[in-house]
């Protein structure tokens, strides 16, 4: 597909903005009773209220115009039987086969039956995690494992950290999860300095095998149980590895059956569903972390089959196209209502802005629009004592989504209740905002003198008609985060396909580890570096003169 400016829905879109900019929010409820009612819709135990948007009919049938016009039907029938729409890495893009294993009997791609290899992965991940809870495990010296650590970056930490803590709730008693990313020394120094070498088991998380951080923390941590009591011959009853790249794992000291395998058909950021996941299942159970897979199942389910006028990733992907591309909104908040899901935004950013923060088309020709906003957010409701100012009332157009469960894991007081009333009344809020008159009649209330009223009343003026989706669902549980993760995959998809880019590959990311290598052989060697930009010399010579 070439670019979608060249469709006609798009060309209608961008006539249609101009209609819409002249209209109110709050005037489309006025007019229409049941607004909210026709805006609101369900799916995999989440209900998504999209009516507090710049858009009416006309708007939302041009969004399934254009989403049709731009491919979605066969994109979405592509994914799911294995096409291999992921062109420049020439591989399927499966992530929905990790969660299909339990429901469906087979996926024949490219000759193989993948659900039968995931299946048999995750029979090892229940025997592994059945061992390490029952305490059958043990480490050198005949103790049970108390703590595991997860090593490993991307998208073989984040999605599995932000699961792991997300289910909270479900915690087991048995072992504790913790998780090492950053090649910053104080990472694992600081979870080292909380283990016991006995009591420790080690899970290298890394598709390739090669990632730099990862593998210079694994191998901290082998020293360090090297240098504590543990010995060579005993690394494998102390670390495991997933990986794709068997051999290398091995080679670290890994006992192969000890190794999860990985496949080259689940990109780094969709891969907590796999083994990458055995944290999760880890900290959570093998139960719960099925319950975690039906849930994603459940949303793929009303990906693929539901009508696009009621199917909520293209709904929330569409809605995104618009204001990226018709209202120039640069940037995309997610704000859980959750403490659990704190974290969640920063996952669905490396979902998002990895998949696509891309400038060319599928063809290889330069975009002509923009693509992926910046995803960013956080809890509510501490932000709303920081950013939500800039929500309110800053220059920049930010959709927002809310995201709710209706009941609380932790019960206390009316502190639900506090929390939910908040969530609702900042979507109120940026909707409806606050007129002049409203602003005057505030402070004559307090007894403002006019004087005082001319002066402060601008500065109170809300404009309000910012936008907002709400999810909501009735209680945070492996099934419904499944589905939420499942949802946000699926909507950058949408996204991706009527950009018409590839959001499968990371090739962006792959310069940045090229140089990095180079620099730091220049930082530990005497390298001539005349060669170099004159601020990067500067600086390389900044820190060798820190180290002698
Ligand atoms: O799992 P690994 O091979 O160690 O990769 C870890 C991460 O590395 C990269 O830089 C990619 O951009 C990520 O998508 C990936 O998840």
């Amino acid at each position: 597909m070439g670019s979608p400016t060249k469709l006609t829905a798009w060309k209608k879109l961008a006539d249609h903005q101009q209609e819409i900019n002249s209209v109110d929010m709050k005037s489309l409820f006025e007019t229409d009773s049941k607004r909210a009612e026709k805006y609101t819709t369900h799916a995999a135990g989440w209900t998504l209220d999209y009516a507090k948007n710049r858009a009416n009919e006309k708007t939302f049938s041009l969004l399934t115009d254009l989403a049709k016009e731009a491919g979605l039907e066969t994109a979405i029938k592509g994914m799911f039987t294995g096409a291999h729409i992921n062109n420049t890495e020439d591989r399927s893009v499966l992530h929905i086969a990790l969660r299909a294993s339990q429901a469906q009997e087979s996926l024949i791609v490219d000759g193989i039956n993948v659900l039968d290899e995931v299946r048999s992965t995750l029979k090892q991940m229940e025997k592994f995690v059945e061992q390490l809870h029952s305490g059958e495990w043990k480490g050198y010296s005949g103790k049970n494992i108390t703590d595991v650590v997860s090593i490993g970056i991307g998208g073989s930490y984040l999605g599995p950290k932000v699961v792991a803590e997300a289910l909270t709730p479900y915690a087991q008693e048995q072992v504790k999860v913790h998780f090492v990313a950053n090649i910053d020394g104080s990472d694992i120094t600081g979870k080292l300095k909380q283990m016991n070498p006995e009591t420790t088991l080690f899970v290298v998380a890394s598709k390739t095998f090669g990632t730099l951080e990862t593998l210079s923390n694994a191998n901290a941590a082998r020293d360090w149980f090297l240098a504590n009591g543990g010995s060579q011959e005993t690394v494998s009853k102390h670390f495991a590895a997933v990986s794709s790249n068997v051999k290398k794992a091995v080679e670290f000291g890994m006992a192969e059956e000890n190794i999860f395998p990985m496949w080259d058909w689940v990109g780094g950021r969709y891969s907590l569903w796999s083994a990458i996941g055995l944290p999760i299942a880890i900290a959570v159970g093998m139960d719960n972390f099925y319950a975690l897979l039906d849930g994603a199942h459940q949303m793929d389910e009303h990906f693929r089959t539901a009508p696009f006028e009621k199917n909520l990733p293209v709904i929330m992907g569409t809605l995104g196209v618009w204001y990226i591309n018709f209202h120039n909104a640069q940037t995309h908040a997610l704000i859980p209502y959750d403490h659990y899901l704190r974290a969640m935004p920063a996952h669905i950013q490396q979902l998002d802005m990895e998949s696509n923060g891309k400038a060319n088309l599928l063809n290889g020709d330069g975009v002509e629009t923009d693509t992926a906003p910046i995803i960013w957010g956080g809890a509510g409701t501490n932000g709303q004592h920081a950013y939500h100012q800039l929500l309110h009332q800053g220059t920049r157009l930010v959709p927002v989504d809310f995201i709710a469960p209706l009941a609380s894991h932790n019960p206390i007081g009316d502190h639900h209740a506090q929390l939910f009333a908040n969530c609702l009344s900042q979507s109120q809020a940026l909707m409806v905002g606050k007129t002049l008159e409203q602003a005057q009649q505030e402070l004559r209330d307090t007894g403002a003198t006019a004087e005082q009223i001319d002066a402060i009343a601008p500065h109170k003026v809300i404009k309000g008609n910012r936008p907002s989706n709400t999810l909501l669902t009735d209680k945070m549980t492996p099934a419904t985060v499944g589905a939420l993760i499942a949802l946000y995959e699926h909507r950058t998809f949408v996204q991706g396909t009527i950009w018409g880019i590839n959001s499968f590959d990371q090739w962006g990311v792959e310069l940045g580890k090229v140089l990095g290598t180079d620099i730091f052989n220049r930082l530990v060697s005497d390298s001539d570096n005349s060669g170099l930009d004159a601020s990067t010399q500067a600086l390389i010579e900044a820190f060798k003169k820190a180290q002698s």
